[in-house]
C-alpha cells in the first residue's frame, strides 16, 4: 500500500507554520496542508544534482520523455530563495543542490519536509550528478550501492549538539537494482558500485593539484588503489553519505547515480570538453528517464 513520508522528528508535530527558508516556500497552516498537495501531492520523484542549469535540462528532457504537454521555458519554483533551482514536471521535482553534503543536506532537509506536507505517496529521492572514476573510463555511469566516508568507512559522520554522530550510509537495494537494469544495452556502461563522498574536492579525494598537499604521489596512488582493491570503489563524489544516510533515517527510498567525468588512477585535473561533458551528464538522464517510466508503469 502507498505509504505518506513519516518524519522521525517528534518537534514538527508541535509546529503551527514552517517556512522551507531555502526553498522560500511558506507553509502557513501545517495543519491543513491542502495547497501544498494541490501543487504537490502527485510528486513521486525527487531528482537532485549539483547544477541548475543541469536540473533545467533534466526538466526538459523529462517533460518530454514523460508527455507532458507544456511548450513554456519551466519556472524556477524556488527563485526567490536565491539559492537553489525547483523545476516540476509532471510527478518529477527536479531540485539542485550546490557542491557537496552541507549544501546538499540544507535542500534535502527542506525537500523531505515539503514531501511530508504535500503527503507524497511513495517518493523516490534520486540524485543525478557527476564524479571522479576509480580505475574505470570516463563517460562510466555509476549507481552506488554502499557509500563510503573519507575515512574509507561505510557510514556517514557528522557533528551534532558538541557529539560525533554515526550513521548507516546505503541506499536502497531495489532503486540500485532498477536503475542498473535500465542501464543495459547502451553503447556506455552502468555499474554497481560503492562509492567515496568527501568533504573537500582536492586533499579529501587525494588530489595533488589542490592550493595545498603535504603527501606525495605515491601516498595518493596507495590511497586510491586502497579504495578500489579493499572498498570496491569506483568513483568519488561529495554528497552519497549524506544523501544515503538521512533518507534511510526517513524511510525513504533513495539512489544515487553519477557519470564519471576522468579516471582519477590516471590524473587529477577534469580537463574534458564542455560539448563531452555535456554529453556524459546525459547518460544519468537516460537511465533515470525509463525508471522513471517504468515504476509509473508499474503503479498507474
Ligand atoms: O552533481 P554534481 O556534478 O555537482 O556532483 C559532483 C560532486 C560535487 O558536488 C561536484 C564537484 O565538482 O560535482
Ligand atoms: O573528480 C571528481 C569529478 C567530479 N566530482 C567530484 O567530486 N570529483
Amino acid at each position: 500500500m502507498a505509504q505518506s513520508v513519516e518524519l522521525k522528528n517528534p518537534h514538527l508535530n508541535k509546529m503551527s507554520q514552517d517556512y522551507l527558508y531555502h526553498l522560500a516556500l511558506n507553509v502557513p497552516n501545517t495543519k491543513d496542508t491542502r495547497d501544498i498537495q494541490k501543487r504537490f501531492g502527485d510528486v513521486k520523484f525527487i531528482c537532485m544534482g549539483g547544477t541548475a542549469s543541469r536540473m533545467l535540462e533534466l526538466a526538459l528532457f523529462l517533460r518530454e520523455l514523460l508527455g507532458v504537454k507544456d511548450n513554456s521555458e519551466p519556472e524556477d519554483l524556488c527563485r526567490s530563495g536565491n539559492r537553489y533551482a525547483v523545476y516540476k514536471v509532471g510527478p518529477v521535482l527536479c531540485a539542485s543542490h550546490g557542491v557537496g553534503m552541507s549544501t546538499f543536506s540544507v535542500v534535502l532537509h527542506e525537500l523531505l519536509k515539503l514531501v511530508r506536507y504535500a503527503k507524497c505517496q511513495d517518493p523516490v529521492f534520486l540524485r543525478i550528478g557527476t564524479c571522479g572514476g576509480v580505475g574505470v573510463p570516463p563517460g562510466t555511469v555509476v549507481v552506488t550501492k554502499e557509500a563510503y566516508n573519507g575515512y574509507l568507512r561505510n557510514e556517514h559522520e557528522i557533528a551534532i549538539l558538541g557529539e560525533k554522530v554515526v550513521r548507516p550510509a546505503n541506499f536502497t537495494a531495489d532503486v540500485v537494482k532498477d536503475l542498473v537494469a535500465c542501464g543495459l544495452g547502451d553503447n556506455f556502461k552502468t555499474i554497481e558500485a560503492n562509492t567515496m563522498a568527501t568533504e573537500c574536492f582536492y586533499e579529501g579525494q587525494g588530489r595533488t593539484d589542490g592550493a595545498v598537499c603535504n603527501y606525495s604521489e605515491e601516498d595518493k596512488m596507495q590511497f586510491l588503489r586502497k579504495c578500489h582493491d579493499e572498498k570496491g570503489i569506483r568513483n568519488i563524489e561529495m554528497e552519497a553519505t549524506m544523501f544515503s544516510s538521512l533518507t534511510n533515517l526517513c524511510n525513504v527510498k533513495a539512489g544515487d547515480i553519477c557519470v564519471t567525468l576522468i579516471d582519477r588512477l590516471k590524473g587529477d585535473q577534469v580537463e574534458i570538453s564542455m560539448e563531452t561533458k555535456s554529453e556524459y551528464e546525459h547518460r544519468p538522464f537516460i537511465i533515470v528517464g525509463r525508471y522513471i517510466q517504468k515504476i509509473l508503469a508499474s503503479t498507474t
